[in-house]
């Protein structure tokens, strides 16, 4: 056998030990995994729990150990960086998952590793050198070194992802549901990055497993960190209590969302929707509203009303919708204000339930605007009194900064802007019942508007696209409006 063979069996012994020696953690894992924010599958019994890929990132042995594992939890896959320590320091006591009784682990405390800051320290130093450990592979951007020796801290509050900051210059994002095929939130910002789109901070490395018979998943990024930045929902909510307007920076906002619409239509692949693809979308849409009101009670008395929507949308039959690569999940929360007054956006990974494939597809860049002016409209109902006028007046002026840049205001695309807006809230009423039941009057609101029969509207103005703007490709007309936005 040559050397490199038998190197490689020993690893893979190595690894199905590992595998095994697992085992005895699983009760805990399993008691601990639906109290985690990240963890989708709350509110069931766990059933199958088994690890496809295991491996140890410091020798075996070490004080601290740490112990990547990939764990299939009912088909869907988590990654957990576990710590391992004899017993753990008082500072790090609210980090443990449980004590090993039998296995490789025996009579030693396993927590979560991200916790640990000597731990997150080792992982930015395998992210700085490039190269395989086992399935993992550590990859870096050439053009931009990390610097040694940063320090880390967790970022507080509940998140999908989990991320670190490492000296207030750089942000790791520990994805924990992942699968098979590029992650977008690396795959779009790279793209964005190439083609020299610097509203979205340029990924400097990341890390991938490599699994038998599976395309690479994506398991972090580490990005630079924008110190200081604000975050566009908690800014907007700032000056609605101090009863300040906030349409300059929702205008600065359209501006750069249709920059970032107009990079990654010219990076990337774009397609136009046929009557058939347009109906299927609004097929989709009626789908996930059925599944919703199936879900959520309160939603069935709107359901009839709401799906006038996408029935319009089905029988629209545009001659060629644009569809292209998009964020996905666009909302105020997902926009940072930097120090210097200008947005960026971050979060590329789509909304986090839907599958990846569906989520890498081409849609309408409307869908990302319908995200921010539900955002608007959240904001306003979270403020007492609720403020229609200030979400009316930034999702105009929001729409008009889009305009200004592309040449076209989402306003007239109303057909599709209702859809989108409908299939948001929708999405939305699953959401707040599922995680947070106390917002579910937010997106009811808008349920109960877009669910009654449409006013006769006025036309939105042309925009005339600002000198030296992008100019969308291939945006048909469609339709004059008729119809009211929502
Ligand atoms: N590059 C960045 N610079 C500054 N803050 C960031 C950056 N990326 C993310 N954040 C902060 O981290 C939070 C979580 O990031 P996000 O990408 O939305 O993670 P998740 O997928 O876990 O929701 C954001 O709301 C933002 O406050
Ligand atoms: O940021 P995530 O990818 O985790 O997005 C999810 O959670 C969001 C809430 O944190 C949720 O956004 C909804 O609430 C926001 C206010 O908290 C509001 O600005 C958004 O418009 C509204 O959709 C998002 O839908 C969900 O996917």
């Amino acid at each position: 056998m040559s050397e490199a063979a038998s190197a490689r069996s020993r690893l893979t012994a190595d690894r199905a030990a590992l595998l095994n020696g697992i085992g005895p953690l699983e009760p805990m894992l399993r008691t601990w995994l639906p109290a985690q924010r990240w963890f989708a599958g709350k509110g069931r019994a766990i059933g199958t729990l088994r690890a496809v890929s295991a491996a140890e990132l410091l020798p075996p042995g070490s004080v601290p150990g740490l112990l990547h594992l990939l764990l299939d939890v009912d088909g869907d896959c988590y990654q957990l960086l576990l710590g391992i320590r004899p017993s753990l320091p008082p500072a790090l006591a609210h980090t443990l998952i449980g004590q090993a009784e039998e296995g490789p682990y025996a009579g030693r405390a396993v927590y979560e590793g991200l916790g640990d800051p000597r731990l997150a320290a080792l992982l930015l130093e395998r992210l700085r050198s490039p190269g395989a450990l086992g399935p993992l592979r550590f990859e870096r951007d050439p053009q931009a070194p990390v610097p040694a020796g940063l320090t880390p801290r967790p970022l507080s509050g509940e998140q999908t992802n989990s991320s670190l900051i490492y000296g207030d210059s750089y942000i790791l994002k520990v994805f924990r549901r992942v699968g098979p095929g590029v992650n977008p939130d690396l795959e779009l910002p790279r793209a964005l990055a190439a083609a020299g789109c610097g509203r979205v901070p340029a990924p400097v490395a990341w890390y991938e497993a490599q699994l038998p018979g599976s395309e690479p998943l994506t398991l972090g990024v580490l990005q630079p960190y924008l110190r200081g930045s604000d975050d566009g929902w908690q800014l907007a909510l700032r000056r609605l209590g101090a009863g300040e307007d906030f349409t300059a920076e929702a205008h600065a906002l359209g501006r750069a969302t249709a920059e970032v619409h107009s990079a990654l239509a010219a990076a990337l692949p774009t397609v136009a929707l046929g009557p058939e693809q347009t109906a299927r979308l609004a097929a989709g849409m009626t789908a996930r509203l059925a599944a919703t009101a199936r879900e959520v009670a309160a939603l069935r008395p709107y359901e009839a009303g709401l799906r006038g929507a996408f029935d319009a949308l089905a029988a629209s039959r545009g001659a060629g919708v644009p569809a292209q690569r998009i964020h996905g999940d666009l909302h105020l929360g997902q926009t940072l204000r930097t120090l210097d007054g200008s947005w960026s956006l971050i979060d590329f990974e789509g909304e986090p339930a839907r599958p990846l494939a569906d989520r890498r597809r081409p849609e309408p860049a409307v869908r990302d605007i319908a995200g921010i002016l539900r955002s608007f409209d959240y904001a306003a109902r979270s403020h007492r009194p609720f403020a229609p006028a200030w979400a009316d007046a930034c999702r105009a002026a929001f729409c008009e900064g889009y305009a200004r840049t592309t040449g076209r205001d989402p306003r007239e695309d109303l057909v599709l802007l209702r859809a989108y807006e409908t299939d948001k809230a929708v999405y939305e009423a699953r959401y707040e019942s599922r995680h947070r039941p106390d917002w579910l009057h937010v997106p009811m609101a808008a349920i109960r508007r877009l669910s009654e029969p449409q006013r006769p509207a006025h036309r939105v103005p042309p925009t005339p696209p600002a000198p030296g703007s992008v100019s969308p490709r291939s945006q048909p007309r469609q339709k004059p409006p008729r119809r009211p936005l929502a």
